[in-house]
């Protein structure tokens, strides 16, 4: 097995560490990304201005950068941040939301990847297409399958020297060596807007509590999946599912993570 944590040690590391974590998130997603945090164990700051961004990114656990809804002066305030970050020895998250979507966008997604993040989080369709193929995705949904950006994924793990997640229904995390596949979740996840942009903030804590990205990876798409199949179970649509999901992050207990499949790939 590839893993030296296992997810369920993961989990209870992170919850011990009760990391803070430094996100850089877009409007859509403060509310529900914050939520799913504080429901896990992690405790979540919500801030981007330049102004702070720096000496906040060099207090926190982790940063994490998503640039969904963006500005100038957010650009401006991800470049500080992570220069605050890396200056202390902290870890970065890169989420390149539909960063296809405007030539202006793709520009800055270029920028932030060229500044090494430790691990990058997207769908597949960002994925395939940050490895300059075509996707049939316009803009945050996804409209590729995740197999399709596997090798992608690999070859971007090697050029960045960073853990490369592609999520979607079977996720796929790969460092460029070592490379799992993680099934569970539901159908419903894609429906709740946010859910890939509260997994990137998630995966900050848990790069926040470990020494190594690609177990921390692992641990924070795992409990996602898991807390996914649970809330699915009692929910009769998107909403109540998002209800249900944020409850069960709040009381699974780590043992529960034996369940999820992490498959060597
Ligand atoms: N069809 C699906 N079945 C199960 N889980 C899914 C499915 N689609 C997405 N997920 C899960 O939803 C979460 C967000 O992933 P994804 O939808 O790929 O991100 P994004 O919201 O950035 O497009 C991940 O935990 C992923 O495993
Ligand atoms: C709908 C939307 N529009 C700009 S950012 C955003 C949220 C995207 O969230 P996710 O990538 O998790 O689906
Ligand atoms: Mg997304």
């Amino acid at each position: 097995m590839t893993l030296t944590t296992q997810p369920a040690d993961a989990l209870a590391q992170m919850r011990e560490t009760a990391p803070l974590v430094h996100c850089i998130t877009n409007y859509v997603a403060m509310n529900i990304a914050a939520n799913v945090l504080l429901a896990a164990g992690a405790s979540p700051a919500m801030l981007h201005t330049p102004e702070e961004s720096g000496d906040f990114a060099a207090i926190a656990g982790a940063l994490t950068v998503n640039f969904g809804t963006l500005s100038p002066n957010w650009v401006d305030g991800m470049h500080k941040a992570i220069d605050g970050a890396q200056a202390a020895g902290k870890p970065w998250v890169f989420d390149p939301v539909a960063h296809y979507a405007s030539p202006w966008r793709a520009g800055i997604a270029r920028d932030l990847l060229a500044r090494q993040p430790t691990i990058l989080r997207a769908n597949a369709s960002e994925v395939l297409a940050l490895g300059g193929g075509e996707t049939a995705a316009k803009g945050p949904d996804a409209g590729d399958e995740v197999a399709a950006a596997e090798a992608t994924a690999r070859t971007l793990a090697t050029e960045l020297g960073a853990v490369v997640a592609v999520t979607g229904a079977t996720d796929f995390v790969t460092d460029g060596t070592r490379a799992v596949r993680i099934d569970g979740g539901s159908p419903l996840m894609p429906l709740v807007t946010a859910m890939g942009c509260s997994l990137t903030c998630l995966v900050g804590a848990y790069a926040a509590a470990l020494d190594d990205p690609f177990d921390a990876t692992v641990g924070a798409l795992a409990l996602f999946a898991r807390a996914g199949d649970i809330a699915a179970q009692g929910a009769s649509g998107p909403a109540s599912f998002q209800t249900a999901f944020i409850d069960t992050l709040h009381a699974l207990r780590p043992d529960a993570l034996a369940a999820v499949a992490v498959t060597d790939a």
